[in-house]
């Protein structure tokens, strides 16, 4: 097959879909690898070391996705890339349709076959193309935090670990996922007063034994998320419910009780946001705004902001599926792996994920009535 890897366009995106590495794996196999010059600059690999493994590099990105069967990507398609698509090309990315009407349709208008990282899920439920670059979002949002609750960043100008004498910061974790482990995690280590709310008894369960006493669980319900948000020197939105749109969480009226100065970093953004008053997707460029008082963090690509480690880790997980979509053609590889066609979101004209469908309010289509 013929893969195609774009160099990343979104606002400081530096990851890349794929390594040297990666694409020696893909070419061993008897694929070949169009690598867009410049792609992997961002994350330290250089056109050399492609062209050593035996990619081809292409300066016109036009003229990679008009020769490639199979796109690479690490972020959803921008609207500058929407015409490039054609018919039955398979792409293989990050795509979050349930808040992105316009790229929906995008895509079903190119008739391309999406597989999106987010949704492949195993029959455990674990979603093992979001969890890595989850472990690196949970883990950079009690940075980002910390350093907005800096006076001259427009926070309260508290410390998250206190001193001695002084209380910690209290840091609010709704959703005990991964991003919520690895959150709680960082903010557990740099002392801080940790509470982590959810809606499953048993993740609660979980948590409350890995740490060992050193964060408070809290049944994710409105009293107890009112209650939480109005303590919160920093809040973490990090609620997911798989392929659709995030449910809201907190309401203005908590955002509204919350200290002047506090923090909120929304991490669920990439699904729409879990919390009333983010009404914006940020950039790293501007990454924040303040809204009833309160800081807003609401940043889609938090791990494009280091891009060695999260292309290093993505590719970890993103690999042996994308071998499987190359090595037999998309509609085997899902037909063998019901994972992998957990992950197909668009096909075709179709929209063939339900979470996705129901979000946008258009008709889902069943893929194995499609593929069989
Ligand atoms: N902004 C960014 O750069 C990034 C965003 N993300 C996003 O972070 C979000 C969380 O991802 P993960 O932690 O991997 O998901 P996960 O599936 O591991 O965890 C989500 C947790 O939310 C809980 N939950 C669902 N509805 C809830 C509610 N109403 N109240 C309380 N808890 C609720 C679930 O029980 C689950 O424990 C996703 O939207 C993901 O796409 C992930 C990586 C980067
Ligand atoms: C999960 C996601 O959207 C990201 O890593 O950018």
């Amino acid at each position: 097959m013929i893969i195609g890897v774009p160099k990343e366009i979104k606002n400081n995106e530096n990851r890349v879909g794929m390594t040297p590495g990666g694409a020696k794996a893909y070419i061993r196999k008897g694929h070949k690898v169009l690598v867009e010059t410049h792609a992997g600059e961002g994350s330290g690999f250089t056109d050399e070391e492609y062209k050593s493994v035996g990619c081809e590099i292409y300066t016109d990105v036009t003229k990679l996705f008009a020769d490639a069967e199979m796109i690479v990507k690490v972020k959803e398609p921008l609207a500058s890339e929407y015409g490039l698509f054609k018919e039955g090309q398979i792409l293989y990315t990050y795509l979050h349709l349930a808040p992105a009407p316009e790229l929906t349709e995008a895509l079903l208008k190119a008739k391309v076959k999406g597989v999106a990282f987010e949704t492949v899920q195993l029959p455990s439920g674990e979603l093992p193309l979001l969890t890595p670059m989850s472990e690196v979002a949970g883990r950079m949002s009690i940075q980002v935090g910390a350093t907005l609750l800096q006076k001259y960043n427009g926070g309260l100008g508290v410390l998250l670990g206190g001193v001695p004498g002084v209380a910690p910061a209290e840091v609010v974790i709704i959703g005990g996922g991964k991003v919520g482990t690895n959150a709680a995690k960082m903010a557990v280590g740099m002392g801080a007063r940790v509470t982590i709310l959810d809606m499953s008894l048993s993740r609660l369960a979980y948590l409350d034994d890995i740490f060992n006493g050193r964060v408070t669980t809290l049944v994710s319900n409105e009293y107890n998320l009112e209650d939480s948000a109005k303590k919160a020197d920093l809040l973490v939105g990090c609620v997911l419910v798989p392929g659709s749109a995030a449910p809201k969480v907190v309401s203005e009226d908590m955002v509204k009780q919350m200290k002047k100065g506090s923090v909120i970093v929304d991490v669920a953004i990439d699904q729409g946001g879990s919390i009333a008053t983010i009404d914006r997707v940020t950039t790293h460029d501007n990454p924040s705004y303040e809204s009833h008082g309160v800081v807003h963090y609401s940043v889609a690509n938090m791990p494009g902001a280091v891009p060695r480690t999260s292309t290093i880790a993505l590719e970890g997980s993103t690999l042996p599926y994308g071998l499987q979509l190359a090595d037999k053609g998309l509609e085997q590889a899902v037909l063998d792996n019901p994972a992998l066609m957990k992950g197909l979101n668009v096909y075709e004209g179709f929209v063939t994920y339900k979470g996705v469908a129901d979000s946008l309010e258009l008709p889902y289509v069943d893929p194995y009535t499609l593929i069989k």
